[in-house]
């Protein structure tokens, strides 16, 4: 799935400003912005419920305008706001939205079956689901986007709303889909929840895309690239002066509460392994080392603008 330099106006006001990024085939992709920076106006044009007014969207190279229909077959869309269906039990309510992509009455008691076990909700199926906890309701809310086996999935916010513990259950599914070769595309105000989750993650803000690729990618800081975190044992004494004495090293100071300092290092003078078995050998036990990666946040926050939009 792919937007080009897509441009979308509401009344003249811009929402989108020239937006471009791709999603691979296979991966699950997160798109993550604060209030109002986009993320339903993409996910909307991407499942062809708004036509792009400038730039292009294609869906597995299919372009969503010449293509309406091919693309519709192709995709599954969940919106934040849950349908208005309540009165429905879940079946009923899941058989409507078979029979409405044309499935004969037979495959879809078959279908219903089958998406109703991938989110383990078969033993609800004669519940009403107004009856149903929030958690629940996404479950049928992800079942009723599976019914036409679409190959990409468009989640706007599955994951606002639900408790701890519906949420790692929600993810446990995003990943089994994924594991079944779906293309996954989840949108959420949260980087921190998608993280852990995501092969890579676009973050949008004010209609403009920050940055797309790898989460990795994300919190490797640039300005850092030649800084390694030490953490000592408890209670070791402090070691800011033996890091610092280090033949090659820039800087050494305290990282939080514990015994853990970013030693800056001049790659010149030394590499990395170099520094690590240096530290190692200074004679205090070390606990653990890492490359100085931003924490999430930090990056979130550098990358969108204060206030709501
Ligand atoms: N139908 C509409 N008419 C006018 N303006 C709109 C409409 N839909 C969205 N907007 C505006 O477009 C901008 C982007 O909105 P959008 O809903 O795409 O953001 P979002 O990232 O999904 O936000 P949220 O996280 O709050 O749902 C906002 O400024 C919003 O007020």
């Amino acid at each position: 799935m792919s937007l080009h330099n897509v441009t979308h106006r509401y009344q003249g006001k811009k929402a989108l400003d020239r937006v471009s990024f791709v999603v691979e085939k296979g991966a699950l992709h997160g798109f993550v912005g604060p209030n109002g920076a986009g993320k339903t106006t993409s996910l909307k044009l991407v499942c062809t419920l708004l036509q792009p007014q400038a730039g292009r969207v294609r869906v597995f190279g299919e372009d969503v305008v010449d293509n309406i229909r091919k693309v519709r077959t192709m995709i599954g869309f969940m919106p934040d706001h849950f349908s208005t269906y309540r009165q429905m039990t879940v079946n009923e309510y899941l058989d409507f939205f078979a029979a409405a992509y044309g499935l004969p009455p037979v495959r879809r008691t078959e279908v219903i079956e089958q998406v109703l076990s991938l989110v383990d909700m078969n033993h609800r199926q004669n519940d009403l689901i107004s009856g149903l906890s929030r958690g629940m309701q996404q479950r049928v809310g992800l079942a009723r986007v599976l019914v036409n086996d679409p190959e990409l999935l468009l989640l706007d916010e599955p994951a606002s709303g639900l408790d701890p513990r519906a949420r790692i259950e929600l993810m446990d599914i995003l990943r089994a889909l994924r594991s079944m070769g779906k293309t996954i595309f989840i949108s959420s105000h949260i980087l921190s929840e998608l993280a852990e989750l995501c092969d890579a993650v676009t973050i949008i803000d004010r209609g403009e895309i920050r940055f797309s690729g790898r989460i990795g990618d994300l919190l490797t800081n640039p300005q850092n690239r030649h800084t390694l975190r030490f953490e000592f044992a408890p209670g070791s004494a402090d070691m800011r002066e033996s890091l610092a004495q280090i033949e090659g090293v820039v800087s050494a100071d305290k990282s939080g509460e514990g015994a853990g300092y970013r030693v800056e290092f001049d790659p010149a003078r030394l590499d990395a392994n170099q520094l690590v078995v240096r530290v190692a050998s200074l004679g205090v036990p070390l606990v653990s080392f890492s490359e100085d990666r931003r924490q999430l946040n930090e990056a979130f926050m550098d990358l969108t603008t204060a206030g709501v939009r």
